[in-house]
Order: structure tokens, then C-alpha cells, then sequence
């Protein structure tokens, strides 16, 4: 992106391409392989089938060889990572689809630490973590070095890993997201922010997962704008969580109000109501 083109891209540019991208996935029903975690595969299947993509979560090593290049992206979460399915991740990496990764609690041991960063090695178009995770993945470092360590959740806010997602952009040649009340993506040189989103999103479980299984279907839109792809996803699903709160009691109804969101978004609500902006 050069500076001229950057300075176009005010409210308008962002809302314009978002709403074309939501249109793109509706028009083009992308088929997202999910490798993902157990807790979250019913939210991330949802929210890709509300947004218009086609979600199939395939998980043998032996049928990848078939269904993965069928794919138009690849989605890979480690939450409920184990030894068997690591194998399936690496094949579904190297496919030759663009792809995208969700270290979760990437500290939680040794294990999936070195597992999110052999994964990292293969590639990804994007990575989405928490504070925590980004931070954690950036120093390279497992929850015995980490004494405020909270599992899946966060305990930083996402302000305090920008630096490290930079940094971590830049030595993986990948774009890095760090989500929160303010969403950051950025390549290691420039920074956009999404300010879409309600904070009772934390208190669903796996918002983050089904996120990421969107920025998949959104990068299989764009893979050559991975940023563009990813902060247009982070908005539209943001906006979701705003429109879904005005009829949420908690967030059992806001998980349903959500996805009813999602699916039910036009042009008007996102051309106006999206909040990307370029970090100066
Ligand atoms: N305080 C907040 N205000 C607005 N939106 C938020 C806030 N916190 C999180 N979100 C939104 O919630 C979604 C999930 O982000 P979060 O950082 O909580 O992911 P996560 O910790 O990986 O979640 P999980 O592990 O449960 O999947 C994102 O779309 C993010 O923008
Ligand atoms: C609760 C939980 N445990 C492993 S993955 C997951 C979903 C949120 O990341
Ligand atoms: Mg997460």
C-alpha cells in the first residue's frame, strides 16, 4: 500500500469495502475447512453459514490430501490441541490454500507452544490471538514464565501487544491480529484498528475462534490484502456484536442475537456504522 493510497482510505473507503466483501461471501458461499477446537465448532460453523460462507470442519490427516485444496481458505485453532491432530494441522498448512491460525492459550505449555510455532513456520495468511496469546507468541515463551497466565481468556489489554504483534508480523512475514475492546491488525509496518464491538462478546465463549473462522472466509476473498480482509471481518463481526446487544439480555441471548445479526446485515448498517481507521 503506498501513501497516497493510504490516505484514501478514510470511513467511507473502509465501510464501502466491507460491505463488498460481506457481499463477496454471501455471492460466493467460500467452503472454509476448520480444523478447530471442540468448543468452538458450533459458533465458528454458525457464524460462517450466517455470513454466507460454507463451514466444514474435517479433521483426519486422511482426508486431507482430497478436501483440503478443494477449500477456498483453511482455518487452524489449537484450543483443545492434541497429539493426533497436529499431523492433520501441518497437511491442511501446506495445502496451498491460504490459511489462517488461532494460537489459543498458545502458553498453556510446551507443547502448543512449539506447536503454534511450527505451525507459524507454515505460513499463515493471518494469525488471531488475544493479548495474551500475541504476547506470548512474540516472546516465544510457555505459561511457566508468565505468573498472571489465565488460560484461554486474556489478561492484557490488546493496547499493550501492538509493539509485539509488529514485531512478531515482521519475523513471521505474516499479518497479526490482537482482538479486544479495540482490534489491531497490522503486517509489522502499518497498523489498522477496529473500534466494532460490544464487551460482553468476552463473555461467550469462543467469539474469538469464530472470528478468526471469519477473517478465513474474508481472506479467501482478498488473499492478496490480507489486512484489508481481516479488518473488514473484525468490523463486520464487531457491528454484529452491536446490533445483536440491542436485544440481549446476556450472553446466552447474545450469541443468538449475534449470528441473527450477522446474517440479517445490509449495506446501510454497514456502510455507516463500520469503525476501521489507519493508526497514525
Ligand atoms: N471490551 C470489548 N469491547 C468490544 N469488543 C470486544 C471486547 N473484547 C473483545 N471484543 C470482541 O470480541 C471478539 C473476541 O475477542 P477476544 O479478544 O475476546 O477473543 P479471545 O480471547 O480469543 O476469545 P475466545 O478464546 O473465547 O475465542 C472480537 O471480535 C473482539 O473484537
Ligand atoms: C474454553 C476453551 N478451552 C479450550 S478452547 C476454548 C474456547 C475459547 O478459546
Ligand atoms: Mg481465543
Amino acid at each position: 500500500m503506498d501513501v497516497g493510497a493510504k490516505e484514501e482510505r478514510d470511513q467511507a473507503w473502509w465501510g464501502q469495502r466491507a460491505w463488498s466483501l460481506l457481499s463477496a461471501v454471501r455471492a460466493r458461499a467460500p467452503l472454509v475447512q476448520c480444523i478447530t477446537n471442540l468448543v468452538s465448532m458450533d459458533i465458528a460453523a454458525n457464524v460462517l453459514l450466517a455470513s454466507g460462507a460454507s463451514p466444514a470442519m474435517v479433521h483426519s490427516l486422511r482426508e486431507v490430501p482430497d478436501f483440503t485444496p478443494r477449500c477456498a481458505a483453511v482455518y487452524i485453532n489449537v484450543g483443545t490441541l492434541s497429539e493426533d491432530w497436529l499431523p492433520s494441522m501441518r497437511a491442511a498448512a501446506c495445502a496451498g490454500r491460504p490459511w489462517v491460525l488461532d494460537p489459543v492459550a498458545a502458553a498453556a505449555s510446551g507443547f502448543r507452544m512449539e506447536a503454534c510455532l511450527e505451525l507459524l513456520s507454515l505460513c499463515p495468511a493471518v494469525v488471531r490471538g488475544n493479548a495474551s496469546e500475541i504476547l506470548a507468541l512474540a516472546s516465544r515463551s510457555a505459561a511457566a514464565s508468565s505468573s498472571n497466565f489465565k488460560g484461554v481468556d486474556s489478561s492484557h489489554g490488546s493496547v499493550d501487544a501492538i509493539e509485539a504483534a509488529k514485531a512478531l508480523a515482521l519475523s513471521s512475514s505474516t499479518v497479526v491480529v490482537v482482538s479486544g475492546a479495540v482490534d489491531f491488525i497490522t503486517d509489522g509496518k502499518q497498523v489498522v484498528s477496529v473500534s466494532n464491538g460490544v464487551p460482553m462478546m468476552q463473555k461467550i465463549t469462543a467469539t474469538g475462534c469464530a472470528v478468526t473462522a471469519l477473517i478465513a472466509a474474508f481472506v479467501s476473498m482478498e488473499p492478496s490484502d490480507a489486512i484489508v480482509a481481516a479488518a473488514c471481518a473484525l468490523s463486520i463481526f464487531g457491528l454484529a456484536g452491536e446490533i445483536g446487544m440491542e436485544s440481549a439480555k446476556g450472553p446466552a441471548s447474545l450469541r443468538m442475537h449475534l449470528i441473527d445479526a450477522l446474517y440479517y446485515l445490509d449495506e446501510e448498517m454497514v456502510t455507516s456504522r463500520v469503525r476501521i481507521s489507519l493508526r497514525p
